[in-house]
């Protein structure tokens, strides 16, 4: 028999039991679902990575929700679990769900939700950090000094790139593509050519916008240009940074070919997902290029590394930490519980998940709505007007 896993329980008495399979920062999406007459139990096991197995036995045979993690495979076992125990709702605390068959789910009749907006800064502020950090050579630097290696100054000690007026290249051009490039633009004057499948008019506004101010100041006017494939990025970026979903077009997009068309100098970044790269050519890449520079926040097989990437000193990597700021981490788990609370209370799908902002005010009712639900048309559920409150 399974072993029974270790939970807290908020709200014993609540006749909905909504499963978060992990405890999540703060305290409002606890809220969120008691004050809708939720039971709310959060699983406390240490293991990090819950099984397949874990997770039905936590579902057991009555829940009306869960609120799930990335690092979990949602499939159809885990959803037809959950339609078993009587649930309608589930939603992923990432705004990336390519770990969870939506087909699936909806074939059950269960709601995906996942958190988008509210981690874009964020996520945009680490892929600037992972930029500048390869680029300066910051973490071989780190380690230098701590070595005790330092002997003083010297014009050839860790010399990198200067970004002022190169050119930063975005493979998906969505919400974090957009605000990682107009950081680069802003902090740096850099100059962008992008991807996407489809035309980024607020990128392309924006640049030329602060273009004009640039040249209204006397100093010279940055630009962009939407290329026609990922090929002409990666031939005239100096910095590439990776923002694109995951999904079939974008596995290994970044592969032995490709990286064989980049500056021998140029820096590239993924904080999108692992498998975006092709990560044993990427090391065999790093490995005959030392000039070439990577930040990675994100791993083909995570947790792990492929093998050799971590010796390499022209490689700077952390865990999946992009999204990890307080507020960020904290709206994540409101989002994601107020999509599971409006789902299971039957209220409307929010009608721009763009806007996500009146949810994570603490001062003011959340809208009585869902803010992203991913298979709201194919399970055809209603979209509000934007304008209700919810009565808490
Ligand atoms: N590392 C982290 O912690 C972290 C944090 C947040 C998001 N993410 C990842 O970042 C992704 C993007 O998030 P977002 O909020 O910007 O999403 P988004 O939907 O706003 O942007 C994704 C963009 O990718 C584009 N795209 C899709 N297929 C493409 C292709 N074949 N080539 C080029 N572009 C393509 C889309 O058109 C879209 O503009 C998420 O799906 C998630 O996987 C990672
Ligand atoms: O998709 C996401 O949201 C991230 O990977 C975690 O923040």
């Amino acid at each position: 028999m399974a072993r029974q896993l270790a939970v807290q329980v908020h709200n014993a008495g609540g006749s909905l039991r909504v499963l978060s399979t992990k405890p999540m920062p703060g305290t409002q999406w606890i809220q969120a679902l008691t004050s809708v007459g939720c039971r709310v139990e959060i699983c406390t096991e240490p293991k990090t990575i819950l099984s397949v197995e874990d997770i039905v036995s936590l579902i057991g045979t009555k829940c009306d929700g869960v609120i799930g993690q990335l690092t979990e495979d949602w499939g159809d076992t885990l959803f037809g679990a959950l339609k078993k125990a009587g649930g309608h709702a589930y939603s992923n605390m990432a705004v990336g769900y390519n770990n969870v068959d939506v087909d699936a789910a909806t074939r059950h009749g269960i709601s995906v939700g996942n958190t988008p907006g509210v981690l874009t800064e964020t996520t945009a502020e680490l892929a600037a950090s992972l930029t500048l950090a390869a680029a300066r050579r910051v973490v071989e630097a780190d380690d230098f000094m701590r070595a005790g290696k330092y002997e003083g100054w010297l014009p050839t000690l860790f010399v990198g790139n200067l970004l002022k007026g190169q050119t930063v290249g975005i493979i998906g051009a969505g919400r974090i593509g957009t605000a990682y490039a107009r950081m680069m633009v802003e902090g740096f004057k850099m100059n962008v050519i992008y991807y996407d499948l489809y035309q980024s008019t607020r990128l392309e506004k924006f640049v030329s916008a602060y273009g004009e101010f640039l040249k209204s100041q006397g100093e010279a006017p940055v630009h962009w240009r939407r290329a026609s494939s990922p090929e002409e990025v990666l031939k005239e970026a100096d910095v590439i940074s990776l923002h694109p979903v995951l999904d079939k077009t974008t596995y290994h997009l970044i592969n032995k070919e490709r990286l064989a068309l980049m500056k021998k100098e140029a820096v590239l970044v993924n904080a999108s997902r692992g498998p975006v790269v092709d990560e044993v050519a990427l090391v065999e890449h790093l490995k005959a290029n030392p000039m070439f520079r990577v930040g990675l926040d994100v791993f083909e097989d995570e947790p792990y590394m492929k093998p050799g990437l971590g010796d390499l000193p022209n490689a700077v990597v952390v865990p999946h930490i992009a999204s990890a700021s307080k507020w960020t981490r904290e709206g994540m788990a409101t989002l994601a519980a107020q999509n599971v609370a409006a789902k299971l209370k039957g209220y409307p799908v929010w009608p721009n998940s763009n806007n996500i902002e009146p949810f994570l005010d603490e001062n003011n009712p959340a809208p009585a709505a869902a803010p992203s639900i991913v298979n709201a048309k194919a399970l055809g559920l209603p979209v509000g007007d934007g304008k209700t409150k919810a009565k808490l």
